[in-house]
This record gives structure tokens, C-alpha cells and sequence, in this order.
């Protein structure tokens, strides 16, 4: 994949832009060391109240493949779910922390993924609902093992596919149009992969 080193914009040297029209989207490989990754995963996979969700869809419950857990200030609606917020942690708090620094965004929400396996996904969509804001900026976290994200364009079908592996202990921003002109997802894959945990820091304004 082309990617650009990033100059500007105050972030540092550490995160490469992905090449991407329409989008602003940066990646830090190597956001946190190992060691506190490895502690990281740790504390949040016991610490963290971990729930498997049901949606309704095509007039069923269908659980969703994946646990998730929504912290905050402030309640949010997704995949047609309204999520109470659950007050922070404070592992939470000091990762938030960490991440507004590098970001210059502040975010009042996290919402956390636990893929349990290969099998556990997230099925293509936008983090584009009103309650984000016009130019949302995202906040992604990745611990445990590692998973492939790809991010398709909404409406220009020539423009090729961005497929990304999200490494333990990184960060990837989303912000700008990017929400506006690009799905992502995390696909299903058959390899064997170990238990992965994802927060997505968001600022829910409404
Ligand atoms: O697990 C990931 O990296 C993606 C999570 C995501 O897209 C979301 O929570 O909206
Ligand atoms: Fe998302």
C-alpha cells in the first residue's frame, strides 16, 4: 500500500497517512510498547463488562458476532441499539488521555469490541450517525491479535479497496469526510487468530 509520511497537522512522526481520496485517516503501528499492550489487554479483558448484543434484523434477533461494551458520558444509538453509557474506568480514562494527546481531539465515549475469534467480525458500515457530528473524529485502538480492516469508498466503485492490518498495541484516526465517503469493516477470516479488543473514542455531541 502507498502510504505518506505525515509532516503536519501536529501529529507526530509516528503515524504514516494512508493513501485514500475523500478521506483523512492515519495509522500508528507501534502506539503503545509491547509490554503495556500485553497489560492493556489484560486489564480490559477482565475489567471490562463485556455483553453479547442482540439486533433486530430482517425481523429477527440475531446476536451480534462480537461482545461490546459502551463507556462514557453520554448515551449513543448503534447498529439500531441504544447503549447506556456505563461510567468510565479508570484504565479507560488513561487510555483516553493518551489518545487526545496524540490526536488533538477530546473525545466523551468509547466503544469497546472484543472478537472472541477468526469468526467474530463487523460487517461493513460508516460511524457516520448524527450524534457524531458533521466531520467525526475517530479514535481506534487495537489490542490482542492481529486483524485485517478495510476500508471501500461509498460511491466511486474505481477506487481500489484500503486493506490495513491493525497491529497490538496500535492507533488508527479517522476524521475529516472520511465517515462521509468510506465503510469499513473487520472481515471473518478462516486463519487462526487470538482474541482481539478494539476502542473506538468518539465525541457524541447531541
Ligand atoms: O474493530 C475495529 O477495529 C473496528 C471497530 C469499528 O469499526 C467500530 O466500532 O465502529
Ligand atoms: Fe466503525
Amino acid at each position: 500500500m502507498n502510504r505518506s509520511l505525515m509532516q503536519n497537522k501536529g501529529l507526530s512522526q509516528a503515524f504514516v497517512q494512508l493513501d485514500m481520496p475523500d478521506a483523512e485517516v492515519y495509522y500508528a503501528p507501534v502506539f503503545f510498547t509491547k509490554q503495556e499492550s500485553d497489560v492493556y489487554f489484560e486489564q480490559l479483558q477482565q475489567s471490562i463488562n463485556w455483553q453479547q448484543e442482540e439486533i433486530r434484523m430482517f425481523g429477527k434477533q440475531l446476536p451480534l458476532p462480537r461482545l461490546t461494551a459502551w463507556y462514557g458520558d453520554k448515551g449513543y444509538t448503534y447498529s439500531g441499539l441504544y447503549n447506556a453509557p456505563q461510567p468510565w474506568l479508570p484504565v479507560l480514562l488513561q487510555l483516553k488521555e493518551r489518545v487526545e494527546q496524540a490526536s488533538g481531539h477530546t473525545y466523551n465515549s468509547v466503544l469497546l469490541n472484543y472478537y472472541r475469534s477468526g469468526q467474530d467480525s463487523m460487517g461493513w458500515h460508516s460511524d457516520d450517525e448524527k450524534e457524531l457530528g458533521r466531520k467525526p473524529g475517530i479514535a481506534s485502538l487495537s489490542f490482542g491479535g492481529e486483524r485485517t480492516f478495510a476500508f471501500r469508498h461509498r460511491f466511486r466503485k474505481e477506487i481500489k479497496a484500503v486493506k490495513i492490518t491493525l497491529q497490538h498495541g496500535s492507533l488508527l484516526l479517522m476524521q475529516g469526510p472520511t465517515q462521509h465517503f468510506w465503510q469499513h469493516q473487520i472481515p471473518k477470516t478462516s486463519r487462526t487468530t487470538e482474541p482481539r479488543i478494539n476502542l473506538t473514542f468518539r465525541n457524541v455531541v447531541a
